[in-house]
């Protein structure tokens, strides 16, 4: 579909099951790959990205089955990766990539991992600096700051790094590479980005020291660590997001969002549609696995503007597209700082939001680590054409402005959705058609 048209919605209503967590569904076939036995993983992502992840463990030797959302993996163990015929096709996802390599730094293999024209104009610097400081043989295009990069598998030295950006991707290449490692590993500076890795690595019996400075991995001493994990993936925030902004934004709207993730490095939106003064309501708090969970309603909302900035900004940077529609939608204005990584996501995620916002009659100023939204006073959009820049969150972010637009909204390749969220758009109408 090259582009779809939509109008606004009479009313928003229902009980959405939002697909499985992407950071969660990546990692349990990264971690398993490698783990002693297998492992059964349900409500798995079958996103594109985490499709692109499963490809690239198959081609190293490791054998995963799938029906729809049921995974299993078999793993091979530390030592039992084989080296791949041809390069690693990483599609869309920055994830996929970052993690394989910290991974694959220290196995005995040769690796190229490569991706799409979006993947391969992203940073990887920020990972082959790190990872060659440990002793990894790494490196690629623009002197190993752009993909396709090489890795030629060698002996990974303990250390420690300061990391300089919340990267959740960074920290969980190191600690990956740290698994082969011949001493311990110390990660210090910006280790508070979204902490999976950390809670599944420990869940699989390695030792992890943590504390609020710095993270602590022991590689293992025994053939039969990583144990396989199985578990149940909860729903995935980052994607509900746009079902909270939507129910706020609408003057008749509830939706619910029920068996979500809400580890507190992942609940930055909530927090910030909260102080926006929206309806929310959490129910039904439990664990799942190794991550809390809950049922999340939001209701017609009157919205006001808000500052994020600061610590907030890893707890919800894939979510800043969506929270822009909100604060268009708001009384007063909204700042977004500290966000310069949103410049290195799958589009200048800056300079895509100011676009399509302003197309659709938001008052938008980009900065250089952010943003600023002079909020409309109420749902005021009005209906435009608009870049979805082969974006999955920004063609998902202009679907929810639209219902609330005037007009018509025509927003182009609506597909890309599918790289974090299959059945996106069902979703979209099935919420406008609900008793
Ligand atoms: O580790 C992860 O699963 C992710 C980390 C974040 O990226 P950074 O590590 O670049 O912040 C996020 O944007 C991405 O969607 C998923
Ligand atoms: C940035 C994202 O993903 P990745 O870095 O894995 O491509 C995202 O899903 O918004």
């Amino acid at each position: 579909m090259s582009s779809v048209t939509l109008f606004a919605a009479a009313q928003l209503r229902g009980i959405v099951d939002v697909p499985g967590d992407k950071s969660i569904s990546h990692r349990a076939v990264i971690f398993n790959a490698v783990a002693s036995g297998s492992a059964r993983i349900t409500n798995f992502l079958t996103g594109a990205d985490c499709l692109s992840t499963i490809a690239c463990i198959r081609a190293l030797g490791v054998d995963v089955t799938q029906d729809e959302d049921e995974v299993h993996v078999y793993g091979v163990g530390l030592q039992g990766l084989r080296e791949p015929s041809d390069v690693l096709d990483c599609g869309n996802s920055g994830t996929t990539l970052r993690l394989l390599a910290g991974l694959l730094a220290g196995m005995p293999i040769f690796t190229v991992l490569t991706g799409d024209a979006s993947l391969r104009s992203r940073p990887q610097r920020r990972i082959v600096e790190p990872l060659r400081s440990l002793g990894a043989q790494i490196d690629g295009r623009q002197a190993g700051d752009r993909a396709p990069l090489a890795v030629r598998g060698t002996a990974i030295r303990g250390g420690s790094y300061h990391l300089p950006v919340a990267s959740a991707q960074v920290k969980s290449a190191l600690l990956l590479a740290g698994l082969g490692g011949s001493g311990p590993l110390t990660l210090t500076g910006r280790i508070d980005s979204r902490d999976h890795t950390e809670r599944m690595l420990t869940a699989m019996g390695l030792e992890l020291e943590i504390t609020p400075e710095q993270i602590t991995l022991h590689p293992p001493t025994h053939p039969v660590l990583p144990y396989p994990l199985s578990l149940r993936v909860p729903g995935d925030p980052s994607s509900a997001a746009f079902w909270w902004v939507a129910a706020a934004i609408h003057p008749n709207a509830e939706l619910t969002t029920p068996g979500v993730c809400l580890n507190p490095t992942r609940t930055g939106a909530l927090d910030v549609l909260r102080a926006m003064g929206a309806q929310i309501e959490i129910t039904n708090q439990r664990s799942e696995g190794s991550e809390p969970v809950g049922d999340v309603t939001v209701r017609s909302s009157v919205l006001r503007g808000t500052e994020i900035a600061g610590d907030l900004i890893p707890r919800l940077i894939d979510e800043i597209p969506i929270l822009a529609v909100a604060a268009a939608c708001a009384e007063g204005e909204t700042v977004v700082r500290d966000a310069q990584e949103l410049r290195a996501k799958e589009t200048d995620r800056i300079a895509t939001v100011a676009e399509g916002l302003r197309a659709l009659g938001g008052h938008v100023e980009p900065t250089s680590d952010g943003m600023k939204i002079v909020g409309l006073g109420g749902p005021a959009l009005r209906g435009a054409q608009v870049q979805s820049h082969h974006d999955h969150r920004l063609a998902m972010a202009w679907a929810v402005a639209a219902l609330i637009a005037t007009g018509e909204t025509t927003i182009a390749d609506p597909d890309s959705a599918a790289v974090s969220y299959p059945g996106f758009w069902e979703t979209l109408t099935m919420v406008q058609h609900a008793p």
